[in-house]
Parts: C-alpha cells; sequence; structure tokens
C-alpha cells in the first residue's frame, strides 16, 4: 500500500511580478527519495521552503501528511513541522557550543532515541567531537547541520542542496546515511541538487523545474529507459541556458 506524504495541485507563487511556480503538479509517496533539478532561478528553494510549510503560496493546493497547509492553525502547523527535517542555516547560538554539546542538545530537544555516538561514527565526526562549531571548515559545519536534522527520526527530511560543497568522501558518507535512514525508517527525503549524478545513483523519482512547472515528473529509471544515456544528458536536452 502506497501512503502519500505529500500532494501539491496547480501550486502557483511569485514574487511581486516573478512567477515563478506556475502551476506545479507534485506526490510524494511515504519511503520515496525525490531529487527536484533545475538551472539557477528555476524555483526548487522555493517549491521546498513551501514544502517545509515556512513560505506561503499564492494558488493551488498543498497537502503534507494529508492537511491542507494553507487551512491549518499555528498549532496544527507545529505538529506538522515536528515530523519534517529541514536544514537551515546555522544560527549565531550554534557559535559557542561543541560538535558533541550540540548533538546532545538537539537530540534533548527532540526527545531523540538516537546514539549520539552512533550518528558520531556514521559521520566521521570523531576527531571534531570537541571541536567549537564556528572552527570548522564549512563542509563540516554542513555536515554537523545534517546529523542534526536526522536526530529527530523524521518521517519527511527536505534538504536544499545538501551535498554542495562537500568533497567526495563526504558526499558519499551522506548518501550512505540517505539511504541508510530511508530503508530503516521508510522516511520520505525530497532534496535538491545540481549533481546529476547523485540523482540517478539515489533517487527513485526525478522533479525537474522547468519554465515555472513540473516539465517532467518521473521514476529515474523510466527516463533512463526512454533512450536517455544519463539524468544529466536528460538535464541538458530538456533544459537551455
Ligand atoms: N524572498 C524572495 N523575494 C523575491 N524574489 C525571490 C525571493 N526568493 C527567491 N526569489 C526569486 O525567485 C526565483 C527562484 O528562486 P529560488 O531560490 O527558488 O530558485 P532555485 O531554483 O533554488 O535557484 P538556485 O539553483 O540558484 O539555488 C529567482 O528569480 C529568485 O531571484
Amino acid at each position: 500500500m502506497t501512503v502519500e506524504i505529500v500532494h501539491v495541485k496547480q501550486l502557483k507563487k511569485s514574487y511581486g511580478t516573478n512567477k515563478v511556480l506556475r502551476g506545479i503538479d507534485f506526490t510524494a509517496q511515504a519511503g520515496e527519495i525525490i531529487g527536484v533539478i533545475g538551472k539557477n532561478g528555476a524555483g526548487k528553494s522555493t517549491f521546498l521552503e513551501i514544502l517545509m510549510t515556512l513560505k506561503t503560496y499564492d494558488e493551488g493546493n498543498v497537502f503534507v501528511f494529508d492537511k491542507e497547509v494553507r487551512s491549518l492553525s499555528t498549532h496544527q502547523l507545529e505538529g506538522i513541522r515536528k515530523q519534517i527535517s529541514v536544514v537551515l542555516q546555522p544560527t549565531q547560538f550554534y557559535k559557542s557550543l561543541k560538535v558533541v554539546e550540540l548533538l546532545k542538545l538537539f537530540k534533548a530537544y527532540y526527545k531523540s532515541s538516537v546514539n549520539i555516538e552512533k550518528i558520531i561514527a556514521d559521520f566521521k565526526l570523531e576527531p571534531y567531537r570537541k571541536t567549537y562549531f564556528n572552527k570548522l571548515s564549512g563542509g563540516w559545519k554542513q555536515i554537523v547541520s545534517l546529523a542534526i536534522a536526522f536526530l529527530s527520526e523524521p518521517k519527511m527530511l527536505i534538504l536544499d542542496e545538501p551535498t554542495t560543497g562537500l568533497d567526495p568522501h563526504m558526499r558519499n558518507i551522506l548518501w550512505a546515511y540517505i539511504t541508510k535512514y530511508n530503508k530503516r525508517t521508510g522516511g520520505t527525503v525530497i532534496l535538491t541538487t545540481h549533481n546529476m549524478d547523485e540523482v540517478e545513483l539515489y533517487c527513485d523519482k526525478v522533479m525537474l523545474l522547468n519554465d515555472g512547472v513540473g516539465e517532467t515528473f518521473d521514476t529515474t529509471k523510466r527516463i533512463l529507459d526512454s533512450g536517455y544515456k544519463s539524468i544529466h544528458d536528460f538535464y541538458l536536452s530538456k533544459v537551455s541556458m
């Protein structure tokens, strides 16, 4: 049986006169890993922020866990947000804490049963456990932010360009974690990336945002079976500069 986690119908969103989303249809079933792709400025982050319930929209319907986001009270929104994890930009607050302290703090906040030592091992954070967050390099800050996102054992994880700025080993570590989390908990992952190889390797489905609409929304396998050599080729043939 499939369980629908997100259902979007004819979603429209403008910033002033800039019509960014012009009628998006989209669904995410429990357990899917979906890659949202498209050129710079296509509206990927805007779309994800609407799914995170952080941004308002102008027209259409957005259902998350079967609830229409627009009609929810603040209290109901909080209930939904508890089940979603997102990677937000670290705040000033992070700076004064060591990696292990941050993880412990968020574990307590989320009332998570995840083992901190396992997270430290999985994300290769052992050498940095006592390093202050603000002394970490950009890529390691990102890894810590991602580790925090996994701490809550979310039903849905929304990641905006999670691998940008990570070296090849760290990308592999993150993808290994995402796929393990997905298999173990059946959690749904929706992410944006400009790396088409990652989409091809790890995503069940692909949503191509182009000119404000979902030009293609299909399984990675069907796209490849339809004759494209790779998702990279598919992207280049569909999207002009
Ligand atoms: N808060 C905002 N106010 C006004 N315009 C915005 C705002 N956020 C985004 N935009 C505009 O909306 C369009 C889509 O931006 P968005 O960041 O969603 O695209 P993106 O596909 O994530 O881009 P990238 O791949 O470069 O990160 C762009 O033209 C951008 O300038």
